[in-house]
């Protein structure tokens, strides 16, 4: 059994990634490390030639990072540090606010900052939608999606989010009472090419499309609602509520519906008033909103997913966002159950990863002795070094490179 060198983090990264976890606690031996994800489910991660097997385990004695990173076999502390930091993540999410996400919106869209278009945000924004719905629901079980479509960026987000799905495999109904503006229509005429279905742009022509729902994704409002719902939106996020639907003295089932950045209808700072649907599934684009607080954290937190993989570091350290590490190449990460992390604690790890990165190598393609990793969730370094795992588990890179 090989013994444990810096050599072997990237790797380890890879597997973490792959398992989806972030670890708490690490355990070293010389053959093992184990990273528990809770205390009750434990993760060893064993070593092989040229890769490393992630399996279960019940009882490890846990003991101090410190104490880890002088165990791990002819690794130097400072070389390790910053990498334990990173696998010990904590698996928690910060908040904004409305005003936090516009300005966000605001610095990605602008020119002279990070020179997004709308358009190019829109498409990324609908693929992770669509990617949501697929993992939660996926079209074998779930055959019939309808989009429920609002007015604002939203709504565009599911009209891309809609053609995406229709290419995975669901049959799509669309309901879109209000569609406005150039590139709306472009999208409008994408679906109606494909023949996608589109309902009465009325209430009732939404209930008609509920019924025959498998699931609902639901991109009426976004962060930018306000106010009391108006019409015809307002009869529309009644329906949504399995209560409301009655028939003949039967409580009729709501299919599951998927909401992106906030359930349409709730004020987007102050969480769920009374009278609002509860989602089963939350997508938070960009990051999770203040007003979702109840809804993803506590005893019973509905799925959560952060989508939105357009931040570039710099915005993610301004804003201290604390993004989790995208997994692979998909547009989502799950982060169901995360606790909040407060203000203060994603700054310092802003901080921290921001040094980390000043002091790492230019060149990170080689899996080096000395490879330093940043600190906090430095999720495109971690990927960037996990892509250079990969290629060291399928052996394409020189023997003198392999663990
Ligand atoms: N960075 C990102 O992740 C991106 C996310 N995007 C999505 O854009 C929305 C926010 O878009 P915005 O246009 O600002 O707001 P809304 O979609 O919420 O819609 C505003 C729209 O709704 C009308 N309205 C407001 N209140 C009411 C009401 N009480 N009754 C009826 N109508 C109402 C208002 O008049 C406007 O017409 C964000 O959540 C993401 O989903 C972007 O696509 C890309 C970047």
């Amino acid at each position: 059994m090989p013994r444990c060198s810096p050599a072997h983090w990237p790797l380890l990264q890879a597997a973490l990634h792959r398992s989806r976890q972030c670890a708490r606690q690490i355990v070293a031996s010389p053959s093992h490390l184990a990273f528990s994800v809770n205390l009750s489910k434990p993760l060893c991660f064993e070593l092989r030639r040229k890769s490393i097997r992630a399996y279960p385990q019940r009882s490890l004695r846990t003991m101090s990072i410190a104490t880890t990173s002088a165990q791990v076999g002819g690794a130097t502390p400072t070389g390790l540090a910053p990498s334990l930091a990173a696998l010990a993540a904590p698996r928690a999410v910060r908040f904004i606010s409305a005003s936090e996400a516009s300005e966000i919106d605001a610095a990605l869209m602008s020119p002279d900052q990070h020179g997004y278009a709308l358009e190019q945000l829109m498409e990324l924004a609908g693929l992770a939608c669509a990617q949501t719905v697929f993992r939660s629901y996926p079209p074998d079980t779930f055959p019939v999606i309808l989009v429920a479509v609002g007015p604002g960026n939203q709504g565009g987000d599911g009209l891309v989010a809609a053609r995406h799905l229709h290419h995975f495999g669901y049959n799509v109904l669309v309901w879109a009472p209000r569609l406005k503006g150039d590139h709306i229509s472009r999208l409008e005429r994408q679906l109606r090419n494909l023949d996608v279905f589109f309902a009465m742009a009325d209430d009732s022509g939404f209930e008609d499309a509920l019924d025959q729902a498998d699931v609902v994704l639901d991109t009426i409002f976004g962060f930018s609602f306000k106010g009391p719902p108006r019409e015809p939106f307002a009869n529309v996020l009644k329906a949504l509520i399995e209560e409301s639907r009655m028939e003949f003295q039967m409580r009729r089932p709501c299919p599951p519906v998927v909401s992106v950045d906030i359930p349409s209808g709730w004020p987007s700072e102050r969480g769920r008033q009374s009278e609002r649907f509860i989602p089963e599934v939350l997508l938070s684009l960009t990051a999770p909103k203040s007003g979702i607080r109840s809804l993803v954290t506590g005893s019973k937190p509905v799925r959560h997913f952060i989508g939105g993989r357009f931040i570039p570091k710099a915005l993610e350290h301004q804003y201290a966002l604390a993004l989790p590490a995208y997994p692979g190449d998909e547009q989502i990460v799950e982060v169901t159950g995360w606790e909040e992390m407060s203000l203060e604690q994603a700054r310092h790890l802003a901080q921290q990863e921001m040094e980390a990165l000043a002091s790492a190598p230019s060149n990170s393609d080689e899996v080096a002795a000395s490879t330093v990793v940043p600190a906090g969730t430095a999720a495109a370094h971690l990927s960037h070094q996990a892509d250079a795992a990969q290629k060291l588990e399928a052996g394409a890179v020189d023997d003198q490179q392999k663990v």
